[in-house]
């Protein structure tokens, strides 16, 4: 009989551009159980160059989450596969348990990744997840497709980048956990069940209790290769219209401005204002609507949404963070810190304080230099970081390192938004994203 599961790990193999080490992150649930035993069986055969190692994160919220992590260590020691228990230590907050569990988890996962030289992590998410995931955005974004990781209707990628580091795979998103449980059941290989999947105090536990209850195949759109079309299309956009100076506003040309009934522009618009403001969402759905509006009426005049100013003059269209609540933020000696969410700096040696209103004058000549209006060039100094040294002498450029953030990528980037991601670091004069260690459906489109 042919086997989903391990066919599944084995056309994984083969999605790599070249042989590498894989660490898996293994909760001792039947999906990660089944991946790393998959993947192992797998391996065996091929002896290509692969290796694998795997990580249990022990959130060391419920009492037999140590014991349950140190019998993922005992099944991996059984397969000759080097296991680490990363545990998370220190304060839990109160609300949002789940949300800040899985942020520690990918950043303690990433760490372990580059200590073990892993290439990927790779984890046990199943078609069943992707079912709930995008059930849940569904609930919460009603509106399909213009959002990131956290929203639209594309569902979980096959890969995310984390922290811009490393690459997360899930080779098992379109098989089902049933599969899964019956490959396992077969080698007589057990797994542990987390009690937190069926508590009704979590969205998603919840959500699986009403799926489990329905007729639900028609959720199961996968619309991942759509996603990575219309990013596509929105990063030509971008490249074509937008023109950014310095990390602190974009110019475009009116007309193009207002085609707003685009999604893929409103989408390409909508982030780039999301960088210029320091946020990591989009706008909300009204606020956008409401910009459409303003921006496709033609006249000039100014309208203020998520912290940024769309300033429409007969030349062009100015985007730039609004004049209100720059904050005002210290950093210790060789320390770093994030600036009002659009810059991070690091210390290059002195303490140094951040404050809005960079060196105004000269700044202001070198946008005006560029083409910028003068208006426009003057509100824009306004809102630049300030960079001023403890130690006398040094200038802010010489004492930092300073580099625009994009919240909306930096953290979690799906797989079929890198296109998109690319087009807008470039934009802000940064390095593109690194490319996955798989062939992936942005791959083929590049090939
Ligand atoms: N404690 C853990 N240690 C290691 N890996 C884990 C742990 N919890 C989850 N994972 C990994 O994440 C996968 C998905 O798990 P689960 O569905 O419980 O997490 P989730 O919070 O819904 O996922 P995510 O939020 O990351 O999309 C697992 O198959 C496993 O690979």
């Amino acid at each position: 009989m042919p086997d989903a599961v391990l066919d599944a790990a084995r056309r994984f193999l083969t999605s790599f551009v070249k042989p590498g080490r894989i660490l898996v992150a293994v909760s001792g649930g039947s999906d990660s159980m089944g991946l790393l035993f998959a993947l192992h069986s797998a391996i065996a055969e091929v002896k290509n160059g692969f290796s694998l190692a795997a990580c249990t994160v022990d959130h060391a919220l419920r009492p037999g989450s140590a014991a349950e992590a140190e019998a993922v260590g005992r099944f991996c020691a059984e397969l000759g596969i080097p296991h680490h228990i990363l545990r998370w230590e220190g304060n839990k907050p109160r609300t949002g348990i789940q949300a800040a569990a899985r942020n520690k988890r990918y950043e303690l996962l990433s760490v372990a990744a580059s200590a073990l030289d892993a290439d990927c992590i790779a984890t046990g998410h199943t078609a069943d997840d992707q079912r709930e995931t995008i059930a849940m955005r569904g609930a919460r974004h009603p509106v399909e497709g213009e959002m990131g990781e956290g929203q639209g209707a594309a569902g979980m990628a096959p890969t995310m980048l984390y922290a811009r580091k490393i690459w997360v795979l899930r080779p098992f998103l379109r098989i089902h956990r049933a599969e899964i449980r019956a490959f396992l059941n077969a080698r007589g290989i057990g797994w542990s069940d987390d009690p937190s999947n069926v508590n009704p105090q979590f969205e998603r536990a919840r959500l699986r209790a009403d799926l489990d209850a329905s007729d639900s195949a028609s959720a199961t759109v996968w619309s991942g290769a759509q996603r990575a079309t219309s990013s596509a299309r929105a990063a030509a956009l971008i490249e074509e219209r937008v023109k950014v100076y310095g990390a602190l506003v974009a110019e475009i040309a009116t007309a193009e401005a207002g085609k707003m009934d685009d999604p893929d522009w409103r989408r390409a618009l909508m982030s780039v204002a999301a960088v210029l403001g320091g946020r990591d969402h989009l706008p909300a759905r009204g606020t956008i609507q409401r910009l459409s509006g303003f921006l496709q009426s033609g006249a000039p005049g100014r309208m203020t949404a998520g912290r940024v100013v769309f300033d429409r003059r007969r030349r062009g269209l100015y985007l730039f963070r609004e004049p209100r609540n720059l904050p005002v933020l210290s950093i210790e000696p060789g320390g770093e810190g994030l600036w009002d969410g659009r810059f991070s700096i690091t210390s290059r040696g002195p303490a140094l304080t951040v404050s809005a209103g960079a060196d105004g004058a000269a700044l202001r000549q070198r946008l005006i230099d560029a083409g910028l209006p003068k208006g426009a060039a003057k509100k824009v100094s306004e809102v630049a970081p300030r960079i001023v040294p403890a130690e006398a002498g040094t200038s802010g450029g010489e004492a930092a390192v300073i580099e625009c953030r994009i919240g909306l990528y930096d953290t979690f980037l799906p797989g079929f938004d890198r296109i998109m991601a690319d087009a807008i670091a470039v934009l802000f004069g940064r390095d593109r994203y690194p490319a996955p260690p798989v062939h992936d459906v942005l791959t083929e489109k590049e090939g």
